[in-house]
C-alpha cells in the first residue's frame, strides 16, 4: 500500500498500489503511518516520497468514489499534514502525478521529477475539482492563468512544461529517486516556511477582476452544460478572494456539489466504459484475452478523398511507414497536396516538429498509382467512396496483389463487410475500420467484424486503433453498423418534426441544450446531404428506380420523409452550396441562418400534404429524437452486434459528439429509468403508428418489466433464445 523505509537520514514511503498507485484509504493510511513514523524518529531528517513501479499516482481510486465522504475527506488531511511537516519532504514524480496525485506533491516542500513523468489535475474530466487543497495551493505555486488553465480542462503537462511553469524544482533524466534523496539530503536544516504553499499569497494578476470575468466566460463557453469547468473556476476564484483556511472550505462546498451530480456518475461510467471496451469479445467466442494482433510494419491507403487524407494523416503521425495510392495522376497529385497541407500543420502543433513525422522521406510515405507497390504491405485501409460494386472490385484485385497474410480494412459507415469480404480470397483477414471525419482528429475507430473475419484480424485492428491514439470498438456487422444504425431513426425523428411544424433551427437548440456539439441539422449541412441522398438512390428511396405511383410520404409500407431529397433537387447540399437546412453566408461558408425560403418551402410541403401545422416543444423534441436512437441500441444488443450497452456509449460519446457528461445514450436512459422511456416509446408510436423506430425494442421491454436492472446487469437479462448470437 506504501512501503516505509529508512536508509540513512532520509526515510523513504513508496505508494504502491498496482497498477497507477491510486490513492486508496489503505494507501492513505498507510503514508499517514510513514509520516508519522518519520516524524517520530529523531534519525530521520527528512522525507522523500515516490511511487511503485516507476509511477507516482494517478490520484485517488475512483472506484473508491462509491464511498465519497470518507475518500474525499481523507486525502486532504494527509496533504495538510504533509506540509505541515517539520522535516523537508520531497516528491520524486516518475510516470505520473495526477488528481489526488499531485496533490499529495503539492503538499511536499519539493518535487523533482522525471523528463518523461506527465502531471495534471484532471478531475474536471470526471466531473469534479481537485477536493484535495489543490485549488489552493496550485494557484499560489503557479499563479492563476496557468492554474486555471491546468484545473478547468484537466490537461495533461509534459515534465519541461512543469519545470517552465514552476510546479516542479528540478527535472531529471537519469534516476529520479536518488536525485530525490540527493535534494533531501541538501535541505535538511533549511527554513521550511517559503516551501509551504498554504502560506504563500496568490501571484496577482494586473485588473484580476477583468482577467477573472473573461476566464469564466470562456470556461462557461466550452463547458456546454457540464458542471465541473464552472465549479473549478469558482473554486480557483475562492483562492483569489479569501485565505488558504476559507479557500479550503468553498472547495470541498464545491466538491460535494460536483460528488452528489449526476454529471460526475457519468463521466466516471465513461471513463470505465472506455476501458472496458478493449476487452473485447465476440459471439463467436473470440476475445482479447486469446486473440494476438500481428505487426503492422507498414501500410496502404487506397483513396485520397477526405477520409483517405485524414486516415494517412494518422497513418504518419503514428509512425507507420505507408503507401497512399490514388485511381490517376490527377487525383493523387490533388490528394497529396491536401495530405501536406495536413501534415504540414499537424507537425506545426508537435514538439519537433516535420522532423518528428518525417513525411518528405518517401520510404516513411510513398504517394503512387501503382497497385504493385501494396504487394508487401502488412495491411491495407481501403477509403474509396459508398459504393459497393468499386468496393468489391478493388478487394478482388488486393487479394490478388497483396501477400497471404495482409490485413484488408474497408471504411465504411454502412455497406456490408460480408459482401465485400466475398470478392477476395481471404475473407478472414477482411474487416470494416470505420473512421469518423476528420479522421486525423476524430478518436472513434468503429471496427466491425464480418461472418470469416479471424480473432487475429480483430486484435489487429485494435492495436491499430490504439497505435492511432483511437478508441476502438468491435461490433457487428449489420446496415449502420452501431453508430449509424442509431443515428438513423434520430435523424428520421428530427425531420418528421419539421414536417409536423417544428424549425431545424428549433430542433438543433434543443439538442445542443442538451449538449450535443451541433444539432442534426447542422450536421447534415455540414456532411453534405448528398451523401445521404446518394445512399437513398442506392436503396431505391428515391431517384429514378422509384416504382411510379409510390406515395410521397411512405416507403414500404413505413411513414417516409421525402424532405432531405426535395432539398438535394433543389442544389441544397448543405456548407458547400451554401444552403441546405440554414443558408449560409457563401458556398463553403460556415454561419449558419435560419433561411426565410426554407420556412416558406416547409409551410407549402405541409399544405400540399394536408400537414396540421402544431408547436412542437422541447421536450417532444428531445424524447422523440433521442428515445428513437435509444430504442435502436436496445435492439442492437439484443441482436449481439456489440457486447455491452458500454460499447455503445464510447461510439456516442466519441463519434457522434454525444455529452459526454451525460455518460452516453444507453447510460442516458439508464438515469432517465428504463420504464419511463419505455412509456415515452408507446405513446409517440400509438401516436406515429407507421413509424417502426418508436416501437419499443422487445429487450427494453423486459429490462422494464424485471424492474428497470442496473445498467451492469443489462446483458445478463439477455436469454439465449432472444439473441442471435
Ligand atoms: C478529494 C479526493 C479527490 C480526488 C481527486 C482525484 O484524484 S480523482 C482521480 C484523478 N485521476 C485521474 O483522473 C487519472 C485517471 N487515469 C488516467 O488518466 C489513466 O489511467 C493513466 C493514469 C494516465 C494511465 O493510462 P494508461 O492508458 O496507461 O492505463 P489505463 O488508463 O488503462 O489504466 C490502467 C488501469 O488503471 C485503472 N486506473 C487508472 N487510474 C485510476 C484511478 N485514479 N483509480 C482507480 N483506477 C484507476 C484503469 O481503470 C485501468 O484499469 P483496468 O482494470 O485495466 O481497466
Amino acid at each position: 500500500m506504501a512501503q516505509y523505509a529508512r536508509g540513512s537520514a532520509v526515510a523513504v514511503i513508496r505508494l504502491r498500489n498496482p497498477p497507477v498507485n491510486a490513492l486508496s484509504r489503505a494507501v492513505l493510511q498507510a503514508l499517514e503511518d510513514g509520516l508519522k513514523k518519520a516524524d517520530a524518529d529523531p534519525s530521520v531528517k527528512a522525507v522523500m516520497i515516490c511511487g511503485e513501479n516507476g509511477k507516482f499516482s494517478a490520484g485517488a481510486d475512483i472506484r473508491g468514489f462509491s464511498a465519497p465522504k470518507r475518500l474525499g475527506g481523507a486525502l486532504g488531511p494527509v496533504v495538510s499534514l504533509i506540509e505541515s511537516s517539520e522535516k523537508p519532504v520531497v516528491a520524486a514524480i516518475e510516470g505520473v502525478a495526477l488528481g489526488g496525485g499531485l496533490e499529495v506533491a503539492l503538499g511536499c516542500h519539493y518535487r523533482i521529477a522525471h523528463v518523461k513523468a506527465r502531471m495534471g489535475l484532471p478531475e474536471v474530466t470526471l466531473g469534479l475539482l481537485p477536493g484535495a487543497e489543490g485549488t489552493q495551493r496550485l494557484p499560489r505555486l503557479i499563479g492563476v492563468p496557468a492554474a486555471l488553465d491546468m484545473i478547468t480542462t484537466g490537461k495533461h503537462i509534459p515534465a519541461t512544461e512543469a519545470l517552465k511553469l514552476g510546479l516542479v524544482d528540478e527535472i531529471v533524466e537519469e534516476n529520479t529517486i536518488e536525485a530525490a534523496i540527493r535534494l533531501a539530503n541538501k535541505v535538511i536544516g533549511q527554513p521550511l516556511g517559503p516551501r509551504r504553499l498554504s502560506l504563500k499569497p496568490v501571484p496577482k494578476v494586473p485588473n484580476m477582476e477583468a482577467f477573472l470575468d473573461e476566464a469564466l466566460a470562456k470556461v462557461k463557453r466550452q463547458a456546454r452544460g457540464c458542471l465541473a469547468p464552472e465549479l473549478c473556476f469558482q473554486a480557483v476564484r475562492a483562492a483569489t478572494q479569501s485565505p488558504f483556511a476559507d479557500g479550503v472550505r468553498r472547495e470541498r462546498e464545491l466538491f460535494q456539489v460536483l460528488l452528489s451530480s449526476g454529471q460526475a456518475q457519468a463521466l466516471q461510467y465513461a471513463f470505465f466504459a472506455e476501458r472496458a471496451v478493449r476487452r473485447w469479445a465476440t459471439p463467436g467466442g473470440a476475445s482479447w484475452s486469446s486473440a494476438a494482433p500481428q505487426p503492422v510494419r507498414r501500410a496502404a491507403v487506397i483513396g485520397l478523398g477526405t477520409m483517405g487524407r485524414g486516415i494517412v494523416t494518422s497513418l504518419v503521425k503514428a509512425n507507420i511507414p505507408l503507401v497512399a495510392l490514388e485511381q490517376d495522376l490527377e487525383n493523387l497529385n490533388k490528394g497529396r497536396k491536401a495530405v501536406m497541407f495536413l501534415l504540414e500543420r499537424e507537425a506545426m502543433k508537435m514538439e519537433g516538429g516535420a522532423q518528428v513525422l518525417d513525411f518528405h522521406n518517401p520510404a516513411r510515405l510513398q504517394f503512387t498509382v501503382d497497385f504493385d507497390l501494396l504487394r508487401d504491405v502488412d495491411l491495407v485501409i481501403e477509403a474509396v467512396f459508398e459504393n459497393m460494386a468499386l468496393k468489391k472490385e478493388i478487394f478482388h484485385k488486393l487479394s490478388k496483389i497483396c501477400k497471404p497474410g495482409a490485413l484488408l480494412c474497408t471504411n465504411t459507415s454502412a455497406l456490408n463487410i460480408d459482401e465485400i469480404a466475398s470478392a477476395t480470397n481471404r475473407p478472414q483477414q477482411v474487416i470494416g475500420t470505420h473512421f469518423f471525419s476528420p479522421a486525423h482528429v476524430m478518436r472513434l475507430l468503429e471496427i466491425i467484424y464480418g461472418r470469416h473475419t479471424s480473432p487475429t484480424a480483430i486484435a489487429t485492428a485494435m492495436q491499430l486503433a490504439t497505435a492511432l491514439k483511437k478508441v476502438g470498438v468491435v461490433v457487428g456487422n449489420c446496415f449502420g453498423f452501431v453508430g449509424n444504425r442509431m443515428m438513423f431513426p434520430y435523424v428520421q425523428q428530427a425531420v418528421f418534426l419539421l414536417e409536423e411544424g417544428s424549425r431545424p433551427d428549433a430542433v438543433d437548440q434543443a439538442l445542443e441544450d442538451f449538449g450535443f456539439k451541433i444539432g442534426p441539422f447542422r450536421m447534415s449541412d455540414l456532411a453534405g446531404l448528398d451523401v445521404g441522398w446518394r445512399s437513398r438512390k442506392d436503396q431505391g428511396l428515391t431517384g429514378p428506380s422509384l416504382p411510379a405511383g409510390t406515395p410521397a410520404r411512405q416507403r414500404r409500407g413505413q411513414r417516409y420523409s421525402p424532405l432531405p431529397d426535395l432539398l438535394c433537387e433543389h442544389g441544397r447540399f448543405g456548407q458547400k452550396t451554401g444552403k441546405g437546412w440554414y443558408l449560409y453566408e457563401k458556398a463553403g461558408g460556415r454561419t449558419a441562418t435560419p433561411d426565410p425560403w426554407l420556412l416558406n418551402f416547409l409551410s407549402q410541403y405541409r399544405d400540399t400534404h394536408g400537414i396540421q401545422t402544431r408547436f412542437i416543444d422541447q421536450e417532444e423534441i428531445l424524447e422523440r429524437c433521442l428515445f428513437s436512437l435509444i430504442n435502436e441500441g436496445f435492439a442492437i444488443l439484443a441482436e449481439g452486434i456489440a457486447s455491452g450497452p458500454e460499447h455503445l456509449d464510447v461510439i456516442y460519446i466519441n463519434g457522434y459528439g454525444w455529452p459526454k457528461h451525460r455518460g452516453g445514450p444507453m447510460f442516458y436512459a439508464s438515469t432517465v429509468g428504463l420504464p419511463r422511456v419505455l412509456a415515452k416509446l408507446q405513446k409517440y408510436s400509438e401516436a406515429h403508428p407507421d413509424v417502426p423506430g418508436l416501437q419499443p425494442s422487445a429487450f427494453l421491454k423486459k429490462l422494464a418489466a424485471v424492474g428497470n436492472p442496473p445498467l451492469k446487469e443489462w446483458m445478463s437479462y439477455l436469454s439465449q433464445q432472444s439473441s442471435k448470437l
